[in-house]
């Protein structure tokens, strides 16, 4: 009996362009939700959009609350849950970076409520995907999360952004070759399941954006359009697989490490595209081709660039397989003398 089955849960509505944050009410209202909207945001997306959208559900008589968080972390999604409960909220709106986007859509799978996504920076491709990462003590979960109905990119919000988000955006993508091939590695080493269709799109995402990498330029809205369409793209993948793996491999757990070790020191995209040079070096592939990318785009390819020390570097590199359960490039961990061969080659550091 053949007894396979596949559920892909995708966006119904994706808004992408100039301005489009005035039409978030209308965008959720063909959803035919029901009930309060709560609005999850942060500190400054909250100033750049979240306040916006919430004067305007108020204005169509959809009586919004608005909460903010400070942090990725188990304790911020439970007081999302806590105020979504005490309001009785429909839906949630997370309105900002990859943080409140990830907050809300886990505080929304738990509350089995819908969930629309407002990104405010072109930063990481989470926001489409039904997938949250949040550490937890030495470990790092990637857990199911409620894929949004709607997606609301406005670019004029996204190009006004500072213009290293959208360089992280970039580099957030251009991991997914590394992610795929470790996703391969790992379906051939331990017979991870792999889908032919979310790792060719991942990948076709990634080299995309690597042949569009000239005509991606500060203050251009068009470039941060083709980058958000990018991100969109990788995060359908996402979807399909029902995982990161489209998305995330060893270049992903080296940044996670990082995270641990030197908790905001430099933006997630910027730190997965360093793991990226490293992890296709080890690959033995075209190291130089995604360092050369990167630079072009303006996203840092050194350990100096990141702000990070060039020890700290290499401790997360033979460290960084401790992380997840997720088997990668670094099997099962690299060597203190392996790491400095595999930076200075690359000129990480
Ligand atoms: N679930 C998934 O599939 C994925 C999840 N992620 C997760 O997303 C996070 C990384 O996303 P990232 O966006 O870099 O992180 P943040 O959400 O922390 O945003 C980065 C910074 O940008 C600020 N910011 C956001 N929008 C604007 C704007 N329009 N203008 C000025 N500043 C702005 C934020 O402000 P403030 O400090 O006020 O928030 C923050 O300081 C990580 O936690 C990562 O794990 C990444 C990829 C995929
Ligand atoms: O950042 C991601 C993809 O870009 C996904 O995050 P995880 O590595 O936590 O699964
Ligand atoms: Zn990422």
């Amino acid at each position: 009996m053949f007894d396979k089955s596949t559920w892909i849960r995708l966006p119904r509505n994706v808004v992408v362009g100039h301005g489009v944050l005035d039409r978030t009410v209308e965008a959720v209202s063909e959803l035919h939700l029901h009930g309060r909207p709560l609005v999850v945001t942060s500190p400054t997306p909250r100033q750049v959009a979240a306040e916006q959208v919430a004067a305007d559900f108020e204005e169509a008589g959809e009586d919004p609350a608005v909460v903010e968080i400070g942090e990725a972390s188990f304790e911020s999604v439970q007081r999302v849950i806590g105020a979504a409960e005490e309001i009785d909220a429909g839906y949630l709106v997370g309105v900002g970076g990859g943080k409140a986007i990830d907050i809300a859509k886990m505080a929304s799978h738990d509350l089995g409520r819908g969930f629309v996504s407002v990104p405010t920076a072109a930063s990481h491709d989470g926001i489409v995907s039904g997938r949250g990462s949040v550490p937890e003590g030495d470990t790092r979960h990637s857990v199911a999360a409620e894929p949004p109905l709607a997606v609301i990119a406005d670019t004029e919000i996204l190009a006004d952004a500072p213009w290293e988000l959208t360089t992280a955006g970039c580099a957030d993508i251009i991991s997914n070759y590394t992610a795929t091939k470790d996703w391969r590695l790992a379906n051939r080493l331990q017979n991870v399941e792999y889908h032919h269709y979310a790792a060719a799109l991942a990948e076709m995402t990634a080299e995309m954006l690597v042949e569009e990498a000239d005509s991606i330029k500060q203050g251009l809205e068009e470039s941060a359009w083709a980058v958000v369409k990018a991100l969109v793209s990788s995060g359908v993948a996402m979807s399909i697989a029902d995982s990161s793996r489209p998305a995330s491999g060893a270049e992903h757990l080296f940044s996670h490490q990082l995270d641990r070790m030197v908790p905001d020191a430099a933006l997630h995209g910027h730190q997965v595209g360093i793991g990226t040079i490293v992890a296709e070096y080890l690959h033995g592939g075209n190291w130089r081709g995604v360092r050369d990318a990167l630079a072009t785009i303006g996203a840092p390819t050194t350990a100096a660039e990141l702000g990070i020390e060039e020890e700290t570097v290499v401790t997360a590199l033979t460290s960084a397989h401790e992380i997840r359960d997720r088997y990668t490039i670094l099997g099962n961990g690299m060597s203190e003398a392996a790491a400095y061969e595999a930076v200075e080659t690359t000129g990480v550091i």
